[in-house]
């Protein structure tokens, strides 16, 4: 309800509302693979966050309005049942959605009934860049310090205290369920880092745990590449990616925090880190399909291979190293991955396996519960090199950072425990241990815990 552009400015006209969600089957099909395109992950994230919804409507008087079926087949006679005079969205990015966008307008013409779209999603209004977006700057530092010198981040909209809402016999619709969607009930896992529920309470209460009443805010640059618990980042990327959080809300909660309980390097990084997915939202607008292609944003594919074996094993967190597998299992079993694990998992599939960098963003796609196209593909490429990253060949030596960011071996424990009793730095490299000591452990490379899918370039 915070910060929503096509509401806001309804209630600002005193118009009549009637808000509506509609269930595209689009978003529940399959893709490349076989793989779903929204997971049971995500798709009950949405549930969660469409029942808030409801909830928070309910509250101003209102109600959330489900629809069943394309938007562009399913608006029009909702329009014309409740005489509407205009329809609002909030405009997208890219294709897949753009090309809905342009379907609803077309029909909503047809309906007679006019259409006003507007940009939301970024900290950066699209209209307040020091730039045309077709020129967004190719190197991330030159795009931010732009920004940063010459834009202002416009403040967020208040949430409307009551809507006017005269429709209460025009039925609502069912909030869907995941049978519904043709999914099952993930299970909840007792390892995960957080339980994310969806919806805007949710995701206020988090910025509530995570900024003030844990005090975390403060130690965010230092904590950042952390991997086990709920508090070494912020856990906003599901509720940022489903619009339950605004970004600029988020901007103005660091300005208050900065002056009344600390402003630092820290405070400053949340920001920078939202600078990131602005970019490649706008890098997402600027490059079109490109950003799905297999060379990318670069003049030439390289070769890659496709191995649905060798994939799987990734997937399945059964490659034999050991740091790769605790990301890709705990992936699997929650939804989410750190970032620092999603750049060693992603540079293992290109680097180490070379297998097209498209088969694991579709990967990612289908189980993230904080799937954001531009976010993701945008990452996706910079990692396969055939994106923004200004450094060429950019290789993320596992063993090495395995050293750096899980040097005691807690996290591989946690999610590989199959090899728990090796000690220390040791659970991260069975392979390099001699037979004797794999022995006294009651470890059985190739037996519990596969041998290595490739030698690992020996840094670290
Ligand atoms: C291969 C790969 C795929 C990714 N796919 C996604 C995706 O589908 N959706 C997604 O939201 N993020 C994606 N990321 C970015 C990043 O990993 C997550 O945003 C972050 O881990 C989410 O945790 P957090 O909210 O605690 O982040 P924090 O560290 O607390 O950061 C705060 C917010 O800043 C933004 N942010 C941080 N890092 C990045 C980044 N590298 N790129 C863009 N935005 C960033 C996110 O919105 C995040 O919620 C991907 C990164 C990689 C390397």
């Amino acid at each position: 309800m915070h910060d929503h552009a096509p509401l806001f400015s309804a209630y600002d006209k005193d118009a009549e509302v009637i808000p509506v969600y509609c269930v595209d089957p689009r978003q529940f099909g399959t893709m490349r693979l076989g793989l779903p395109k929204t997971g049971s992950f995500r798709a009950k994230f949405l549930i969660e966050a469409l029942r808030d919804l409801r909830l928070r409507l309910i509250d101003l008087g209102a109600q959330l309005h489900i629809l069943y079926g394309k938007p562009e087949e399913v608006l029009p006679d909702f329009l014309r049942a409740v005489e509407a005079d205009a329809l609002y969205f909030s405009e997208e990015i890219t294709s897949e959605e753009v090309a809905v966008e342009k379907a609803v307008e077309a029909a909503a013409w047809k309906a007679g009934v006019a259409t006003e779209s507007f940009w939301q999603q970024t900290l950066f209004h699209i209209s307040d860049l020091p730039f045309p977006v077709g020129q967004t700057p190719e190197v991330f530092t030159q795009f931010r310090k732009e920004c940063e010198k010459f834009s202002k981040i416009r403040p967020a909209y208040p949430a409307p205290d009551e809507l006017y809402y005269p429709f209460p016999d025009v039925p609502k619709g069912d909030i869907p369920t995941l049978a519904v969607l043709g999914l099952e009930e993930p299970e909840v896992s007792d390892r995960g880092v957080l339980v994310f529920e969806g919806g805007e309470g949710p995701a206020l209460a988090r910025l509530q745990t995570y900024f003030w009443e844990n005090d975390c805010l403060k130690v965010y640059k230092e904590t950042r590449n952390g991997l086990l618990g709920a508090d070494y980042s912020s856990k906003f990327s599901p509720w940022l990616a489903l619009g339950c959080i605004s970004p600029r809300y988020i901007y103005e909660e660091v300005a208050r925090y900065e002056k009344e309980r600390k402003k630092n390097q820290s405070t400053y990084w949340l920001v920078f880190e939202l600078i990131w997915r602005d970019y490649f939202k706008f890098i997402a607008k600027k490059h079109g399909n490109k950003i799905f292609w297999l060379q990318g944003i670069k003049p030439n594919a390289e070769k890659w291979q496709r191995n649905e074996a060798l994939f799987q094993r990734w997937v399945e967190g059964q490659t034999g190293i050991p740091f790769v597998d605790a990301n890709m299992r705990e992936l699997a079993e929650t939804g989410f991955m750190s970032n620092r694990g999603r750049q060693n998992v992603a540079s293992f599939l290109v680097n180490d396996l070379n297998i097209d960098w498209r088969w694991g963003a579709s990967y990612f796609e289908s189980v993230l519960i904080d799937y954001d196209v531009c976010s993701n593909w945008g990452n996706w490429m910079y990692v396969a090199g055939v994106g923004n990253d200004p450094r060429e060949n950019r290789y993320f030596a596992i063993l090495k950072q395995a050293k750096n960011y899980d040097a005691k071996g807690d996290y591989v424990r946690h999610w590989v425990p199959e090899l728990a009793a090796l000690p220390g730095y040791d659970i991260q490299k069975p392979f390099d241990l001699p037979p004797g000591t794999l022995k006294k452990y009651g470890i059985s490379l190739g037996g519990h815990y596969p041998h290595p899918m490739v030698k690992m370039r020996a840094i670290y």
